[in-house]
């Protein structure tokens, strides 16, 4: 079995895969300040209640997008597993089928979406990923990586607003009807909620007018599917891309690497 890990910077996703197929996969929280020892317990834990054997994983890659988190996680899994982890870097970009720009800048999460998202669709590809950031990126139909936008994420934006002002808490990311918000929650659930549909539409719009042809839009990330009006732009909804594409890397990358 495989196991992947997205190393985000609100949450830390896992995923188990036997025969190209997820049988399992959970999240925890990115904590700086866990130790390795609790991630390793909570690691055996949920090996231990879903009664899967340490033994039978063969392949680990990580992706991680938290600099503090990658050693320590690294560490966990070396503790845990037979295997050496596949860290995803720029050391790795020149045998992807997508051709990365600005390695040692780009998020490697960003990578493994376009890596996912060319292998299933082979055309022209917007990945919108609904993080802690809020990102595009935008694939050619030779795999070339043309380029990223990075905005603050929905939870981001809220969290942001409420504390930067003194009377504003933080609300439900509920998207209201009316963009005539009749009290504090009702108003900044307008502002925030119908606002972010008008930022993602407007991207699209733009990032399509660039690169000027027929593309698949799929979209990821923990909150993707709460801006409902936004369903009709997606092809595809995928929680699971990011996993997806560090699958697809680390079998290419154990299968080049075999002798
Ligand atoms: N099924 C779900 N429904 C709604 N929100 C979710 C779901 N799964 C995750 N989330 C939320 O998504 C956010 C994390 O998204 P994620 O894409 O993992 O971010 P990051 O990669 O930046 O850590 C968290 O706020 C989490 O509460
Ligand atoms: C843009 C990101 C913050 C997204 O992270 P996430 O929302 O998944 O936690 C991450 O991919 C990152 O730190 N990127 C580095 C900058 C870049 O991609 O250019
Ligand atoms: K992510």
């Amino acid at each position: 079995m495989l196991l992947a890990v997205d190393i985000g910077n609100t949450d830390i996703t896992f995923g188990l895969s036997r025969q190209n197929e997820w049988i399992f996969s959970w999240r925890i929280k990115s904590e700086i300040s866990r130790s390795v020892g609790a991630y390793e317990l909570e690691l055996r834990n949920y090996f231990l209640e879903n009664d899967i054997s340490l033994n039978d994983i063969h392949q680990v890659v990580i992706s991680s997008v938290v600099p503090s988190l990658t050693s320590k996680l690294e560490q966990v899994l070396q503790n845990s597993f037979t295997v050496s982890p596949l860290i995803l870097g720029p050391s790795i970009y020149p045998d992807l089928k997508v051709t990365v720009r600005n390695a040692n800048e780009i998020g490697t999460d960003l990578v493994a979406n376009a890596v996912a998202a060319f292998h299933h669709f082979n055309d022209p590809c917007i990945v919108v990923d609904f993080g802690t950031a809020l990102t595009f990126t935008t694939i050619d139909s030779d795999g070339k990586l043309m380029g990223v936008a990075i905005a603050p994420g929905i939870k981001t934006a809220m969290k942001s607003l409420s504390s930067n002002t003194a009377q504003l808490p933080e609300v439900p990311l509920q998207l209201p009807d009316s963009a005539l918000g009749k009290d504090t929650i009702h108003a900044m659930q307008a502002g925030i909620l119908i606002g972010y549909v008008g930022l993602v539409k407007e991207m699209l719009t733009h990032i399509k007018k660039e690169i000027n042809k027929p593309c698949k839009v799929i979209a990821t990330g923990g909150l993707s599917s709460v801006l409902t009006p936004l369903r009709p732009e997606f092809d595809e909804i995928n929680n699971m891309l990011t996993l997806d594409g560090l699958r697809v890397i680390a079998t290419n990358h154990f299968r080049l690497n075999k002798d």
